[in-house]
C-alpha cells in the first residue's frame, strides 16, 4: 500500500521505516530539512537501536523516500500524523500548531481520491477531543463530493526499543469514526497492519475519544507507578531502609508486578512528563480537574527527585558544591537513547554548575545534544574525562557502559571514591568493598 508519514522524528521516522519493512510504499515528509536529507541518505537523525540497520535494509528495496515536499504524499491512500506535540511555554497545555499546520497542508493533497477515499492516521499524542476537530477541518477542508476519512492510532513505543514496540507492539488500538465510514478506516488500518495482526497482537477498536484517552492514561498510570516508588523511597529515607528490596517484594505480587518500579531520578523525556501535564490541562478544560488532582501530585515527587540528588551531593560534598569536581554519567533521559528533552540527569548537571559545582558530564550518546542546548556545562568524552580527580561522581542514566564500570578502575582516576547512584543500577557491596562510599536515594546509608 502507499503510505505518508507526515513528521519524521523519533515517532515519524522509525514509523516510516518500520512500514516499508512491512512492505509498504513509503515517503515520509518533514519541514525539517537537515532531518530530512540524513534519512534520504539513509542515516538515522538520531540514536536508536536498530534504526541505521533498518533503514539500510528498506532504503536499498527503494520503497522509502523522504521529502520536504508535502505534494509527493497525493496518492497516498494512508497518511500518518506523527509531528510533535510539545508543552506550550509556560503552560501545561499541549501545543496543538504543528498537528493543526501538518492537517491542514496535508488536506488539498486529498483531494480526488473518488472512490477511494485516503485515510488521515493520527499518531500524535493529543488532548482528547483532538480528533473530532480534526476530522471537522478535513471535511471542511474539502469541496462538496469530495470524501476523506480520519482515525487515531495512537502510539506506545518506547524510546530504545522503537523498531521492535512498532513491528510487535502490545496492542493496536484503532479510534474510528462511525457507521460506514469507521469500516472502511479499519479495513485500511488492518491492511496497514497485517503482518503484525496475523501473529496475534490484541486490537482494541473503539471511538476517537476513548483512543486518545488510552494513550494519555496509559502514560499516567506508568508515571504514577514510577512515582508511586519514588514516593515510597523518601519514606524509605528516613528510616535507612531499602527501595530496592522493597520493590522486588511488592513486585512479586502479579498484581503488582516489578516493572517500572526502579526508584532513583525519575521520569523525565518528550512524553511522560509533558503528556500527564496536558492530560491535566485538558481535565481543568473538561471540568473534569478533580479527577486528576492526583497526577500533580505525581509530577511533584518525581521533580523532587533531582532536587534531592543536588542536595545529596551536597551532603556527601561536606556541605558545599562550590569548587567541587563533579563527574556526571549519563545525560540522556534514559539509556539506549540520545534524547534530552526533559531529562533529569541534564537538570541535576545544570542546578549542581549553578550552584559552583565543576562539573563535566559524559553520555555514551547525547553529548552532541546536550552541548546544544546547555553550551556552558562541560563535557567530557567519556566517563574516565567525566570522572578526573573527581571529589564526587553521580551515575545518572544507566548506561551499560556505566553499569559494567569497575569500581577498582574507576577508583584510580578520582581524587574521593564518593558515588551517588542516582537509578540504582550499581552494586552497592562491590563498590564499597572498593573503598567507595556508596549513596543512593531511597537505599541504606551503608
Ligand atoms: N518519542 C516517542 O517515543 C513517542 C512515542 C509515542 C508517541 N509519541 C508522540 O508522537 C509525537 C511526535 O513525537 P516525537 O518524539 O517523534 O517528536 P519529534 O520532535 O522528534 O518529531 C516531530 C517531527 O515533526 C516535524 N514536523 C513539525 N511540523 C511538521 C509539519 N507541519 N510537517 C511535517 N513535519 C513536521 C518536526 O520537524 C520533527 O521532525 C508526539 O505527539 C509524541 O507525544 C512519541
Ligand atoms: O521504573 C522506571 C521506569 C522508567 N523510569 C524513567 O521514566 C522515563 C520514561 O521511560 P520510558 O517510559 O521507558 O521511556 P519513553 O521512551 O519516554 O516511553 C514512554 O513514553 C512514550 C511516549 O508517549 C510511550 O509511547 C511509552 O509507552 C512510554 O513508556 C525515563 O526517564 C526513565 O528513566 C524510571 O524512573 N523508573
Amino acid at each position: 500500500m502507499r503510505i505518508s508519514v507526515i513528521g519524521c522524528g523519533y515517532l515519524g521516522a522509525v514509523h516510516a521505516a518500520c512500514m516499508a519493512d512491512l512492505g509498504h510504499e513509503v515517503v515520509g515528509v518533514d519541514v525539517d530539512p537537515a532531518k530530512v536529507e540524513l534519512l534520504a541518505a539513509g542515516k538515522a537523525p538520531f540514536y536508536e537501536p536498530g534504526l541505521p540497520e533498518l533503514l539500510e535494509k528498506v532504503m536499498a528495496t527503494g520503497r522509502l523516500r523522504f521529502t520536504t515536499d508535502m505534494a509527493e504524499v497525493a496518492g497516498s491512500r494512508v497518511h500518518f500524523v506523527c509531528v510533535g506535540t510539545p508543552q506550550r511555554k509556560g503552560e501545561y497545555a499541549a501545543d496543538l500548531t504543528y498537528v493543526d499546520a501538518a492537517v491542514e497542508g496535508l488536506v488539498p493533497q486529498l483531494r480526488g481520491t473518488g472512490e477511494a477515499p485516503a485515510l488521515v492516521v493520527g499518531k500524535s499524542t493529543v488532548p482528547v477531543g483532538t480528533a473530532a476537530r480534526l476530522a471537522d477541518l478535513v471535511a471542511d477542508g474539502l469541496p462538496d463530493g469530495e470524501h476523506a476519512l480520519l482515525a487515531w492510532n495512537p502510539e506506545f513505543l518506547r524510546e530504545g526499543f522503537a523498531v521492535q514496540d512498532t513491528l510487535a507492539p502490545d496492542r493496536f488500538v484503532y479510534g474510528l469514526p462511525d457507521g460506514p465510514d469507521g469500516e472502511v478506516a479499519k479495513a485500511l488500518l488492518d491492511e496497514v497492519y497485517a503482518t503484525p495482526l496475523s501473529t496475534g497482537t490484541p486490537l482494541v477498536t473503539t471511538d476517537y475519544a476513548t483512543a486518545e484517552l488510552v494513550k494519555v492514561a496509559a502514560n499516567s498510570f506508568l508515571a504514577t507507578k514510577i512515582s508511586f516508588i519514588n514516593a515510597m523511597a523518601e519514606v524509605c529515607e528516613k528510616v535507612n531502609a531499602d527501595v530496592v528490596a522493597l520493590a522486588d517484594a511488592i513486585g512479586h505480587d502479579a498484581r503488582i508486578g516489578r516493572k517500572f518500579l526502579n526508584a532513583g531520578l525519575g521520569f523525565g523525556g518528550g512524553c511522560l512528563p509533558k503528556d500527564i501535564r496536558a492530560f491535566m490541562a485538558r481535565a481543568g478544560e473538561l471540568g473534569a480537574d478533580q479527577a486528576l488532582t492526583f497526577l500533580r501530585e505525581v509530577d511533584d515527587i518525581n521533580m523532587r527527585r533531582r532536587q534531592r540528588m543536588v542536595e545529596l551531593t551536597r551532603e556527601v560534598c561536606e556541605g558545599s558544591l562550590l569548587g567541587r569536581r563533579i563527574g556526571v554519567l549519563g545525560a540522556a533521559f534514559k539509556p539506549d537513547s540520545d534524547d534530552i528533552r526533559d531529562s533529569p540527569a541534564l537538570n541535576v548537571a545544570a542546578q549542581l554548575r549553578l550552584q559552583g559545582g565543576h562539573v563535566t558530564v559524559y553520555d555514551p550518546q547525547a553529548v552532541e545534544n546536550a552541548r546544544r542546548v546547555w553550551p556552558d556545562l562541560r563535557f567530557g568524552s567519556s566517563a574516565d574525562e567525566a570522572v578526573e580527580n573527581a571529589d564526587v561522581v553521580l551515575l545518572l542514566t544507566e548506561w551499560r557502559e556505566f553499569r559494567d564500570l569497575d569500581p577498582e578502575v574507576l577508583g584510580t582516576k578520582v581524587a574521593h571514591r564518593r558515588v551517588l547512584d542516582g537509578r540504582n543500577a550499581l552494586d552497592p557491596a562491590r563498590w564499597r568493598a572498593a573503598g567507595w562510599t556508596y549513596r543512593a536515594l531511597g537505599r541504606p546509608r551503608g
